[in-house]
């Protein structure tokens, strides 16, 4: 019985819409104030359609981490979450071939793609960020960190003439806020009513229209190839359309399925990429100076020794700690883990969670525990790296894309993030680009305060970072 877990906010039916409007604006410290009472059980927090059970230990989470699709599902708690029905459309749960493609072609392929990845880094910077030596430039932030993600990834998403279309930011934002508005309103609506209200929001100006027009062609010569030479054609290049078409159905090999996965994986990549690498960049521009000098005297040896290359990138262990560290204090997502019982649940504390329920768990709590981790609060850039400074060498369980049960961010599990290799290659070369050739700071020294929605922790959207070129 739900009514048996702990409650956050009031309990009652009616007044449980007070709890859950509440939750929109004070996700945090809902969640906050549950684990503080109930750490070691668990309890539940209102959505508008919904109750949210939140675990929050250890022992439980490795329970959950183990249970198959069919008892606990990550899928089902996605289609209520994001309505799929209405937004992604269900065929791209029946057949995810582009989460096959992020976790096969992509992930094997990274040292390959690399030069192109860090090409375009090096590019887009230099675009986007008008800095000169001798002389401070302000830069908004978040929007120019957008930019520079943008183009990175979909360097290897769809090449290198659609990444740098103007358009394609704009396209990936709005496709990002139709799908979540939409979701968000019809969750205020029954049930019953979905299909009614989900014909009336069809006709919102479709992100899919804008983004064949933009890809179209490119697909569609890009199928005429692939249908005339197959798949070893010298005429496929290495990135994402090409795998697409090459894993997909006979019945997907169309330029508007194709379409739809980029936007798709662009909606699981753009903003957790660029939000979290904002987040991190906040945290460079206010680390005092030794934090830099080791930084950089750890980028400087390594590309010296090897050159800018993927194999390079995973011997920047101090780099790798300072993203991790900053992942941990500053996660976007406050839970990131949610799945949907399938099946009544009993854990083996006694707990019974009933089914269809939607469980999550207490990630930004567990990271800001002392239990976890020493001086949790505090910001330690190396706090990874094991046995610093003399070792120097990271060990492979306190890796950025290792997740635990107290290490969550790119969530855990079987359905944990595939493209956190992806990302976490992006961020380094980023990271170590921005590292060695600028110096930055914020105007007074403050780290800019991180904005909150709901569940998502963004770091500040208006504030201004200085840039200033490094002598080469
Ligand atoms: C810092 C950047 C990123 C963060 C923080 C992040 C976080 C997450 C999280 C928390 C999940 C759910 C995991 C779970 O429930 O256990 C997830 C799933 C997913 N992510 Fe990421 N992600 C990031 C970047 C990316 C990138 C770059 C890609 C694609 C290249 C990607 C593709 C996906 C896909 C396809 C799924 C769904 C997996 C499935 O259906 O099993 N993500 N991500």
């Amino acid at each position: 019985e739900l009514s048996s877990i702990p409650t956050v906010g009031p309990r009652g039916y009616f007044s449980s819409y007070y709890g859950a409007v509440r939750f929109i604006g004070h996700a945090r410290e809902m969640i906050q104030e549950g684990y503080e009472k109930f750490k070691g059980g668990v309890y539940k927090v209102p959505m508008v359609d919904r109750w949210v059970v939140v675990v929050t230990d250890p022992d439980s989470i490795d329970e959950l981490r183990k249970k198959t699709e069919e008892e606990l599902s990550f899928d089902q708690a996605t289609k209520d979450l994001l309505r799929v029905e209405y937004t992604f459309g269900n065929e791209v749960q029946l057949n995810p071939y582009h989460a096959m493609v992020v976790r096969n072609q992509l992930t094997r392929r990274l040292a390959d793609i690399f030069p192109a990845m860090h090409e375009e880094i090096v590019l887009a910077f230099n675009d986007v960020i008008p800095a000169q030596q001798n002389e401070w430039v302000a830069v908004t932030a978040y929007e120019a960190m957008m930019l520079i993600t943008c183009r990175a990834s979909n360097r290897i998403f769809i090449g290198e003439d659609l990444c740098r279309e103007p358009e394609l930011a704009d396209i990936q934002a709005n496709f990002a806020l139709q799908v979540v508005m939409r979701a968000t309103l019809m969750n205020f609506f029954p049930k019953i009513l979905h299909p009614i209200i989900g014909r009336l929001l069809t006709n919102a100006p479709s992100s899919l229209q804008r983004c064949m027009t933009l890809l179209g062609s490119v697909v569609e010569e890009r199928l005429r190839i692939f249908a005339r030479d197959g798949p070893e054609s010298a005429e496929m290049p290495d990135d994402v359309i090409s795998w697409l078409i090459e894993v997909s159905k006979e019945e997907d090999r169309n330029a508007r399925s194709v379409c739809l996965r980029i936007l798709i994986l662009n909606f699981a990549s753009l903003h957790t990429s660029s939000q979290t690498f904002t987040h991190a960049l906040y945290h460079l521009a206010v680390a005092d100076p030794n934090t830099l000098t080791l930084l950089r005297e750890e980028i400087q040896t390594v590309t010296d020794a090897e050159g800018w290359t993927k194999s390079a990138m995973s011997n920047l262990w101090r780099l790798d700690s300072f993203l991790k560290e900053s992942q941990r204090v500053s996660g976007t997502s406050i839970l990131p883990v949610v799945r949907k019982t399938m099946k009544t649940m009993t854990l083996s504390n006694g707990i019974v969670i009933p089914t269809h329920t939607h469980v999550a768990i207490a990630t930004i709590p567990i990271h800001r525990d002392e239990q976890y981790y020493e001086n949790a609060d505090s910001f330690q850039p190396f706090r990874f790296v094991k046995s610093w400074p003399e070792g120097d060498e990271g060990s492979l369980s306190q890796q950025l894309v290792s997740t635990s049960s107290c290490y969550m961010a790119f969530g855990h599990g079987q359905r944990a993030c595939p493209g956190r290799f992806f990302a976490s290659l992006i961020m380094k070369t980023m990271m170590a680009h921005l590292v060695l050739h600028y110096d930055v700071k914020v105007e007074d020294g403050i780290r800019p305060p991180d904005q909150w929605m709901m569940m998502n922790c963004s770091p500040n959207r208006t504030a201004k970072v200085l840039f200033r070129k490094r002598q080469a």
